[in-house]
């Protein structure tokens, strides 16, 4: 397998090192693959993007891109001739440009620039609005050009900052799957941000998780959903509930003492045999369309919060969860 983006030892700080926006970071992308990157607000992800880009000066490590070593505490090779593509999240297109001169401005070569941009645009399926202004564009059309525009010059990486934040969901969930089917189709090596983790879970083949600047995990999309490794990575995935004291008892669930236990709020279970039940009072139905939350207070007094879709009748309910679901780390 060949690899086009190898990041070693990566640290970067701020305010004269009071700020360690990246901590010792190691990673790399194979080629071809769409790698995400995930974590809470102000974990590094933008800084990390601004470092590859070469839009941000690195304190120490390396950052190679195709086997050529872009940049290092004594190199720092510039953003346009690192063979870097970038999608943000404003589209960032020239309003006085065509939408063809928008993308033709991408390609630095010489030869044959207005044929790569056409056969670039028919691919982001925008073929027949070579001659419109971005502002006759909807907001998922300005974004496919800002595509087209990053993908014309072959970037061996295109990276892609929070691309569909600024669209409604319905756009953004039909956009997402076009752009990424593109992406797959044109093999580009592409590293995206994104706050949202369905997005993450839909599109990317591997997902890299940033708490404070620290990579903590990275792994394929189902085995990062399915062995978190901490706590933090679980709940970036789904509302999960910490299994403390209190709802061990009310569970009758003895867990091993040294670790820490959470579930998942998706296999919190209504009025079904399982491992471990608990009666509970239902304080408050919130009805959500296909499903409701139930506030609950527990036999011991706990209070949990449960999403179902059965039909939930009286004012009492059995919850549970099976032993299978439950997950377990280390802290
Ligand atoms: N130019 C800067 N000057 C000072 N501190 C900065 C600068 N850029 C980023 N930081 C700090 O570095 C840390 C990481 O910021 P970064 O923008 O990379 O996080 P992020 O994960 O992209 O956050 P968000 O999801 O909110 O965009 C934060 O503590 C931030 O305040």
């Amino acid at each position: 397998m060949q690899t086009t983006l190898t990041i070693k030892n990566l640290t970067k700080s701020f305010d004269q090192g009071k700020v360690k926006a990246l901590d010792n970071v190691n990673f790399f992308v194979n080629k071809g693959d769409i790698c995400a990157v995930v974590g809470e607000s102000g974990s590094g992800k933008t800084t990390l993007i601004r470092l590859i880009a070469g839009l941000e000066e690195l304190d120490s490590g390396e950052i190679h891109i195709e086997n050529k070593l872009v940049a290092s505490i004594k190199k720092n090779i510039a953003p346009e001739k690192r063979d870097v593509g970038m999608v943000f999240q404003e589209y960032a297109l020239f309003p006085h440009l065509s939408v063809l001169e928008n993308v033709v401005y991408g390609i630095k070569t010489s030869k044959a620039k207005k044929e790569r941009a056409l056969d670039t645009l028919e691919l982001v399926g925008l073929k027949g609005y070579e001659k419109r202004y971005p502002h006759e564009l909807s907001g998922g059309q300005q974004q496919r050009v800002a595509l087209a525009r990053a993908l014309a010059p072959k970037p061996s990486v295109l990276i892609l900052d929070e691309p569909f934040s600024n669209l409604d969901s319905m756009m953004r969930y039909r956009l997402r799957n076009e752009v990424f089917n593109i992406i797959k189709k044109t093999g580009v090596t592409a590293i995206f941000v994104t706050h949202d983790t369905q997005d993450a879970l839909a599109v990317a083949d591997e997902i890299l998780i940033l708490q404070n600047g620290k990579l903590v995990q990275k792994d394929e999309a189902s085995e990062l959903y399915k062995k978190p490794q901490s706590i933090y990575v679980a709940s970036l995935f789904g509302n999960t509930v910490q299994l403390n004291k209190g709802l061990q008892i009310a569970f009758k669930c003895p867990l091993k003492e040294d670790c820490c236990h959470a579930i998942r709020n998706e296999n919190l279970t209504v009025n079904k045999d399982c491992d471990y039940v608990s009666e509970a009072e239902i304080l408050k139905r919130t009805f959500l369309g296909t499903h409701s939350q139930l506030l609950l207070k527990l036999d011991n007094g706990e209070h949990l919060t449960v999403v179902t879709n059965e039909p939930v009748l009286g004012k009492t309910i059995k919850v549970g969860f099976n032993s299978k679901d439950v997950l377990a780390f280390d802290e």
